[in-house]
């Protein structure tokens, strides 16, 4: 391991139960929080997670200022769940309806930063099971004491829920196969991230309103390479949040999920100047089913798209002018 990334990793890793909620109150002064949880169709799980936040961050303690639901076009229950657990529920497409629709996860992200008011955001994907909000406290526990920390990622036990018992540490497949080995092979200096592509993290929006979102799944590694770029290593921290438990896509799908955190390392790799301009990859994916006659082809885009920084977009800009004003 670099020396760098060891010196970073002691000084940059922390674990939720080193910041007491009364920490952060104390901390807290006049810093805005805003919890985003964007959602798909999580109506199963969404309810518990808002729940927890209102309870403990909001009602017992004034720490959490907003909780938000991006209604990322469910098609299920979430967005009535959702408020009826008492999350401000946003429906993606409702917002900034004049900059058109993309899809996925990073466009409710970027989504969220037009629709919310925190200086502080903390992210968490909706699809959690068994959620506690000492995932929100920890993340927040280096932002609100530190000001060179401007970016705080969740690290966590992945297990593979599959058959009766879960599979410890076989959780988190495209990290694991995907996203570290690029991380190690091109950013070295990122090694330590244990988590590059966990959904629970937290930033500055000072800090976030400045960089792209790439749409789709790509826009963890974006985020993390971006904020590498801009702010370097040491505004970025690590907080130890225990076991982290959701719902699995399938393979395949995690196959069109690696493509486009493929694309993503390709597009920071050209754009920080690290490889030479070479032919842009191909976005097509085919993969191979079982039909009733041999393989059945399938072939999908994986081709992510991004949006400019929040701070470009003139009716995001004029509000953030009036507020400071
Ligand atoms: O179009 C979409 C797709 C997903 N989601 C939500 O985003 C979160 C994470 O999506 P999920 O499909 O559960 O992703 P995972 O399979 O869990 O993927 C992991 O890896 C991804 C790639 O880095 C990250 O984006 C995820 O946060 C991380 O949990 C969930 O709340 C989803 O409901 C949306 O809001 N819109
Ligand atoms: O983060 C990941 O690597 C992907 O979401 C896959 O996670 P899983 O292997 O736990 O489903």
């Amino acid at each position: 391991m670099l020396p760098e990334v060891a010196s970073w990793l002691r000084r940059r890793t922390s674990v939720s139960a080193q910041w007491p909620l009364e920490t952060l109150l104390a901390a807290k002064g006049g810093t805005r929080i805003s919890v985003v949880l964007p959602a798909r169709d999580e109506e199963a799980t969404v309810g518990a997670i808002v729940t927890a936040i209102r309870e403990d961050l909001v009602e017992r303690a004034p720490l959490v200022d907003e909780i938000v639901v991006i209604d990322s076009r469910s098609t299920d229950r979430t967005a009535d769940v959702a408020a009826a657990a008492g999350a401000d529920v946003v429906a993606q497409d409702s917002v900034l309806p004049e900059h058109g629709r993309m899809s996925g996860k990073g466009e409710a992200l970027w989504k969220s930063l037009a629709v919310t008011s925190g200086d502080v955001i903390v992210f968490v994907d909706a699809d959690l099971r068994g959620f506690t909000s000492s995932y929100v406290t920890g993340l927040l526990g280096p932002l609100l004491t530190d000001p060179a920390v401007g970016y705080v990622k969740g690290c966590y036990d992945r297990p593979l829920l599959t058959g009766d018992r879960p599979v410890e540490g076989g959780g988190g497949r495209v990290t694991e196969l995907v996203a570290r080995p690029l991380i190690n092979l091109h950013w070295p200096l990122l090694a330590g991230v244990m988590q590059p592509l966990g959904g629970e993290y937290a930033g500055r929006r000072a800090l976030l309103e400045r960089l792209p979102f790439v749409t789709g799944y790509g826009v963890e590694l974006g985020l993390l390479l971006d904020v590498f770029q801009q702010a370097g290593l040491d505004a970025i921290a690590q907080v130890d949040l225990g076991r982290r438990v959701h719902a699995h896509q399938t393979t395949e799908a995690l196959g069109a999920m690696s493509g486009q955190i493929m694309l993503t390392a390709w597009s920071r790799l050209q754009r920080h100047g690290r490889m030479l301009p070479l032919e842009a990859p191909a976005t097509a994916l085919t993969q191979f089913r079982r039909g009733a006659d041999g393989h059945d082809v399938r072939v999908s885009d994986v081709g992510v798209g991004e949006r400019p920084p929040m701070i470009e977009i003139p009716e995001y800009a004029e509000g953030r002018r009036s507020l400071l004003s």
